[in-house]
């Protein structure tokens, strides 16, 4: 391949010739000019990707070296698609470069640092299934002590969860977390407090983290070792951190440690675009970053992905507190205006869209191509129904990670008892898996193991001298795990599944033939590594869209059904937003709780994935005009965001009904 950006040898650092024809004047001025504290402002489809990506080549070019390189994404894929497009934008191998979302770099730096906060290094990770059963025993052991009365009184654990890591990320108070999440809450506080600090040190016994203490880990260390920040930051020289509006306080602080050094911090992202304020993403981030002294501000807005019409729309849904902007279309235009489109109920708007689905397939339109987005599932529920009954594909986004499946689940755990012989949680589920182990011979077990663990060296001969004549096979696949554990993870895999697991899918599961196939990949993606821990290190801080489950029939095309934030940095030729009613999107709920704001933003976010052909499709009886006894109801009257779109902008469609 040709030398195609620059000569480091020869010390040419002019900025490459060809960067100027792949690039518009805003992304070039951002791509040349950003340093220091810097932030670039992206509109939607204005190739924020293909900013980063040149702004790490032009970096490359002017002899900064990869391994001094740190980028910061929102996904584990747009990361190494990234670096692969600068590899071949350059010619550089950029193997060196540290990429990655925010769980793996605090991953690779607890990994090194964990001791010093003291935890061993070889901590396990928590997926949220995890952490859920953790709390699950957590609050079950507190409610204990309480009465009868005073248990009700206490939330599930998935809401503790939700409201301690709120605080976690923003940093705020319990009590003031509690205050943003669960109002209602406020009365036993005290309580979510004490059965928070008891899964604290629940976690600490057995040596792992979830997802939230690796970014507070990661705080905690940078902040109070001076040493140990220097160090990291001196490596350094320039920190980039995209999709910056859906950054958490705990991270912006940390991206601004680990730039402390020699303060080349870039992010960019669309402060219109921020709608993860439910888990402790913070909007204000942007603003807060633009405040500080000496910042240089970009803003890139040509909009490369859809149509005009479609980009004319959008400048009128700018969310109200953005950073001001209007977007410029490039594309051409097909004549084409966005449809805004009536229907009497849930059922008729379900017909509509299968039929408009139906003739676009007619049209030529490939499955793939389209997509039908809702603010929140249950929406979409009467209209699956109707695809599955016309018999049409579709795939959800935001369904069950594939790691979090209860076979995958099942697996892992005899490989996470392997890891870390002290995971309760693991042992809960393996032993439960042998018929005639209930909670009672469960504990049983493990407090003898655990006792055995402190006289005898090793798993294996503390596992061996347990009483188990009851259970011959457990103790056979066990001796074999921890007799074998050093072996690579895919034989551990195949050895448990041939040996145990199959028949007991067989047995229990009626789709035992796809839970089977999974558990193929599963063994498939094992075998790209070679030690055990790696694996599952890797395993759980992967995403839904790197692993997808063996589904049999993965060739057929397929329409995409999602939610608004399942399609976050996505784009379909068609585009079907449905259920646009006050009290459904915006919803009510959150219109309730004052947050009319992040709903714009989700609303703006739908509409900018679609590239020639957008519907936006309502109902006479929504939410608010209850139907087929759905009861939720709000007094005050609730924006309609399509009341922002002027009428020339598009068509109006009624199906079904006549007013
Ligand atoms: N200078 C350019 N010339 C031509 N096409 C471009 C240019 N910059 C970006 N594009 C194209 O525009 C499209 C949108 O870019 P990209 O997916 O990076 O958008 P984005 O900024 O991440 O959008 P969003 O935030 O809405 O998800 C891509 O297909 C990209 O190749």
């Amino acid at each position: 391949m040709e030398e195609k950006v620059f000569n480091i040898k020869r010390n040419e650092y002019t900025i490459p010739e060809f960067f100027k024809e792949e690039l518009d004047d805003e992304q070039l001025k951002a791509v040349i000019n950003s340093k220091g504290r810097s932030l670039i402002i992206a509109g939607p489809g204005s190739g924020k990707t293909r900013v980063i990506t040149y702004k790490i080549a032009y970096l490359l070019s002017q002899g900064i070296r990869p391994e001094n390189i740190l980028l910061v994404t929102f996904t584990r894929a747009s990361a190494k698609e990234m670096i692969e497009r600068v590899k071949n934008v350059t010619n550089v191998d950029t193997s060196s470069l540290t990429a990655g979302t925010f769980h793996h770099i605090c991953n690779m730096i607890l990994r090194r640092y964990a001791k010093v906060l003291g935890y061993d290094n070889n901590f396990s990770i928590l997926d949220s299934e995890d952490s859920k059963d953790l709390m699950r025993i957590a609050k079950n052991e507190y409610k204990g002590n309480l009465t009868k009365e005073e248990a009700k009184q206490i939330p599930n654990e998935g809401v503790i969860l939700k409201i301690v890591g709120y605080a976690a990320n923003t940093l705020k108070s319990l009590r003031e977390a509690v205050l943003d999440v669960a109002p209602y809450l406020i009365d036993v506080e005290d309580d979510i407090e004490k059965i928070y600090m008891h899964y604290i040190d629940l976690k600490q016994k057995i040596n792992a983290m979830d997802y939230d203490d690796m970014l507070v880990n990661t705080l905690r260390l940078l902040e109070t070792n001076d040493d140990i920040r220097n160090h990291i930051a001196s490596k350094y020289k320039w920190v980039l951190v995209d999709e910056f509006q859906d950054t958490s306080l705990v991270q912006l602080r940390i991206v601004e440690f680990l730039s402390s050094v020699h303060k080349n911090l870039i992010v960019v992202g669309d402060d219109s675009q921020s709608i993860y304020s439910f888990r402790g993403s913070r909007f204000e981030n942007v603003e807060d970053f633009q405040n500080h002294e000496n910042v240089k501000l970009f803003k890139i807005q040509t909009n490369y992905r859809s149509v005009p019409e479609i980009v004319e729309l959008e400048n009128y849904l700018i969310p109200t507190h953005s950073i001001p902007k209007k977007l410029k279309p490039f594309r051409s235009s097909f004549n084409i205006k966005p449809k805004i489109v009536k229907t009497y109920d849930e059922l008729e708007q379900a017909d509509f869209v299968v039929q408009l689905i139906e003739n676009k397939f007619n049209e030529g339109i490939s499955p793939e191509d389209i997509a039908i987005l809702y603010r929140s599932h249950s929406l979409s529920m009467t209209l699956q129904q109707k695809l599955d009954a016309r018999k049409i594909s579709y795939k959800l986004l935001s369904g069950k990670r594939f790691i979090e499946t209860r076979h995958i689940k099942d697996i892992m755990a005899f490989l996470k008892i392997v890891a870390n012989p002290f995971d309760n949680i693991s042992w809960s589920r393996v032993l439960k898996l042998f018929p005639g182990i209930g909670q009672k011979t469960m504990t049983k077990i493990t407090k003898e193991f655990y006792t055995n663990l402190m006289e005898y060296t090793t798993p294996y001969d503390a596992f061996e001298n347990i009483n188990l004549k009851k259970y011959p096979k457990l103790k056979d696949i066990i001796l074999y795990l921890y007799e074998n554990e050093t072996e690579n993870p895919q034989d551990l895999i195949d050895y448990i599944y041939l040996e145990f697991y199959k028949e007991y899918l067989e047995l229990n599961f009626k789709d035992a033939y796809s839970r089977k196939l999974d558990i193929e990949r599963l063994s498939e993606i094992a075998s790209r590594y070679e030690t055990l821990d790696k694996f599952l290190e890797e395993l759980a801080l992967s995403e839904n869209i790197e692993i997808q489950g063996a589904e049999k029939d993965r060739k057929v095309e397929k329409i995409t059904l999602t939610t608004v934030h399942g399609a976050k940095g996505l784009e379909w030729k068609v585009v079907i937003i449905i259920s646009v009613n006050p009290g459904d999107f915006p919803n009510g709920m959150a219109l309730k709780d004052k947050k009319l704001d992040e709903e714009e933003r989700l609303f703006y976010v739908a509409v900018t994935r679609a590239k020639d052909e957008l519907y936006i499709v309502k109902q006479l009886t929504g939410t608010t005009k209850p139907y087929y006894g759905n009861s939720f109801y709000i007094k005050q009257k609730l924006p309609d965001f399509t009341d922002k779109i002027p009428k020339r902008l598009v068509e109006y469609w009624k199906i079904g009904y006549t007013e």
